[in-house]
């Protein structure tokens, strides 16, 4: 379980041993990402670490021979009488140190590449196993997925980074203490409580950032919504005719306003704190300087060592610095991991069965059982008691005003979400007693709001059963039974196209800039049919509006189509076109959540409740009032008639 669930309060602070837990996931990250490249680093990085503090120290021993011949003290017996050897090594030290930078920036790339992909592939996994739909719109798990994914861009490498440069950082600091505290054991103190109070003041300024990241995410989160709004030509389509263009733009920067003054006022507060810092640092090297001067006029220091303790204490306020700096790189970023691994970690939305229950092959039909259902504790109820069977092989159609429930009641069915009380039954099993996965294979859908991705034709039938996706006989009879076939022979490169204006049809893109097509409403609408009906074996055909954009000939192919593949499926078609429903073989009338009316077309017709009024209505407007059936007392022209 995640540490803190999605939607509660954030946190932006955390414990040292969370931070561990985190930075030893980041290595095993590393570890499994990119072994060989991980050791390599690892080796060359004490090495870098210890360098400096050995560069120093031979030179200190070079420069106390030059002063004081072969009776120089502390250098070792056999390098003090060849200063050869001392200069030999230190060139081998200024070369292995140059390479080794190179090395290493080559291998944090190699590094950063391979975690970049095994994180972002874990992300996008976890967020694929959340099998409904409440995560996605609550906004607290919305801020803390889109901490993730910048996390997943940048943390793990930043993590790494910060930890490999903290242990180089530290090792050059070890080395030059030690070589101060050769020196003299007061200056070797005082210049480490110099440098403590920059640690704390940035832990703290660290801790704020993050906060500050986490309060302003909401409104990063708005600012990229506006930026997409202005680029999306089905947007700019809208903005460009109603001149909203401008607006879109004051509300962006308004929103990165509020973001940029929240990071004004903390890079203030940074410089702030870090000004007397610097000055500290300064007033302890110059006030050494001045000591050891003093110390080596009265013949107590050598050049050597005075050599020694400019590089030392220029090599531990620096190393200081970077140490500073890698620990904060690492603190925010650790904090970011911590979103990363909550996403990574949050169970699916939808409790999981400890022992799933088999789905067989629908034998009597689904039923829903005095379901209750709101999309939010809080909120309103959307189905209020609703039971209603769809018999296996039947067809059941819903009716209602906009805003009555039914695409509320297809998503139940779909189990994207779970009834807020009652039960949906597969022949007599409870959805949530089921495997998730083996439930949706059982069904196919054409929903409302229906998908047009921005791929190759083929793809986008496909995808509506990705394991035939190499059968072309099989899209292609897809096609025809949405009647799509026609359109698609039309296009320049047939089920090869590319639908889209964004990308090229060449998915390479290096050498083939043709630019790809797209489809009007209603061939999109007919591709989504199409992708429903790769689906082998259903037992259930959901349809909601699926001939809202068609033209009238083929609204009319489309519905004899799917009439007579109703059979051998339970089908639940949602219309307002109430000519298209007719045919069912149960009506069931929505109002308001509730079922109010039930029966065939002829029963409601009989009935003269709402159904016969929606009917009647929708008659009238096909024929004026003037239709023969239209009379007063008589029976209501029905609307595919007066269309045939
Ligand atoms: N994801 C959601 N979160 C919160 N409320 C929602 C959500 N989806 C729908 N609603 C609300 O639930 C109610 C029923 O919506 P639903 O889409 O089921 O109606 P419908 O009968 O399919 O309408 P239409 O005929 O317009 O498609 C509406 O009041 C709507 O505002």
């Amino acid at each position: 379980m995640p540490s803190d669930a999605p939607g509660s309060a954030p946190r932006d602070g955390m414990g040292p041993r969370a931070a561990c837990a985190r930075a030893l996931r980041s290595l095993e990250i590393a570890w499994r990402a990119a072994p060989w490249s991980l050791v390599l680093y690892s080796v060359l990085t004490v090495a870098a670490g210890v360098l400096p503090a050995g560069a120093t120290l031979v030179t200190k021993w070079l420069l106390d021979i030059l002063q004081a011949g072969d009776g120089a003290e502390g250098v070792p017996g056999p390098l003090a009488e060849a200063p050869l050897l001392l200069v030999v090594l230190l060139g081998m030290f200024t070369l292995v140190s140059a390479l080794s930078e190179y090395v290493l920036t080559y291998l944090s790339s190699r590094l950063k590449r391979a975690v970049a992909l095994l994180v972002q592939e874990r992300l996008y996994g976890a967020v694929d196993r959340i099998a409904g739909l409440r995560r996605f719109e609550d906004p607290a798990f919305l801020d803390r997925l889109r901490m993730a994914q910048t996390a997943a861009t940048t943390a793990p490498e930043e993590i790494l980074g910060s930890l490999f440069g903290t242990v180089r950082w530290a090792l050059t600091i070890t080395g030059f203490l030690g070589i101060l505290l050769t020196i003299s054991p007061v200056i070797t103190a005082i210049t480490v409580v110099s440098a403590l109070p920059m640690l704390f003041v940035q832990m703290m300024l660290d801790r704020e950032r993050a906060g500050m990241l986490w309060r302003m995410s909401p409104r990063m989160r708005r600012q990229m919504f506006y930026q997409q709004l202005m680029l999306d030509p089905a947007a700019i389509k809208e903005t460009r005719l109603f001149g909203a263009g401008g607006f879109l733009l004051r509300r962006m920067r308004g929103e990165l306003l509020r973001i940029n003054g929240a990071e004004e006022r903390l890079d203030r507060r940074t410089v702030l704190g870090h000004g007397p810092l610097a000055l500290l640092g300064a007033l302890v090297s110059a006030g050494g300087l001045v000591w050891m001067v003093a110390g080596a006029l009265r013949g107590e220091f050598t050049i050597g060592d005075v050599s020694a303790f400019i590089a030392a204490v220029a090599g531990v306020q620096s190393s200081l610095g970077g140490i500073v700096g890698s620990l904060t790189g690492a603190y925010q970023a650790l904090l970011l991991m911590g979103h990363y691994q909550d996403v990574v970690s949050t169970p699916s939305d939808l409790p999981v069965p400890a022992d799933p229950r088999p789905v067989g092959r629908l034998r009597e039909g689904i039923e829903l059982e005095d379901v209750w259902f709101r999309y939010t504790d809080d909120g309103p109820w959307v189905l209020r008691g609703v039971s209603l069977t769809i018999p296996a092989e039947g067809s059941l159609a819903l009716v209602g005003l906009n805003g009555a429930g039914k695409s509320t009641l297809v998503k139940l069915l779909c189990r994207m979400y779970d009834p807020t009380r009652g039960r949906v039954l597969w022949d007599g099993t409870d959805l949530r007693e089921m495997d998730l996965g083996a439930l949706r294979s059982r069904m196919s859908a054409v929903f409302q709001d229906f998908m047009s991705y921005e791929l190759p034709v083929r793809e986008n039938i496909a995808l509506g059963a990705l394991e035939d996706g190499d059968d072309g006989d099989r899209i292609r009879e897809a096609a025809r039974t949405a009647g799509a076939d026609g359109f698609i022979g039309d296009l320049p490169h047939g089920y090869d196209t590319m639908l889209s204006r964004v990308f090229y049809q060449s998915e390479d893109g290096d050498e083939d800039t043709e630019s790809g097509t797209t489809l009007s409403g209603g061939q999109w609408q007919k591709l989504a049919i199409a992708r429903s009906m790769m689906r082998r074996g259903r037992d259930l055909l959901i349809v909601d509006e699926p001939t809202s954009g068609l033209d009238p000939e083929a609204e009319r192919e489309v519905q004899d189509r799917l009439r007579a593949l109703r059979t051998g499926a339970a089908t639940v078609m949602i219309s307002h076109r109430l000519g298209a429903v007719r045919g069912a073989d149960r009506i069931v009338v929505l109002e308001d959540g509730v079922v109010t009316e039930r029966g065939d077309h002829g029963e409601l017709m009989a009935r003269g409740g709402e159904y016969a009024r929606l009917f009647s209505l929708q008659a009238e407007g096909y024929t004026g009032g003037d239709a023969p059936g239209d009379a007063p007392g008589g029976p209501p022209a029905e609307p595919d008639e007066v269309m045939a």
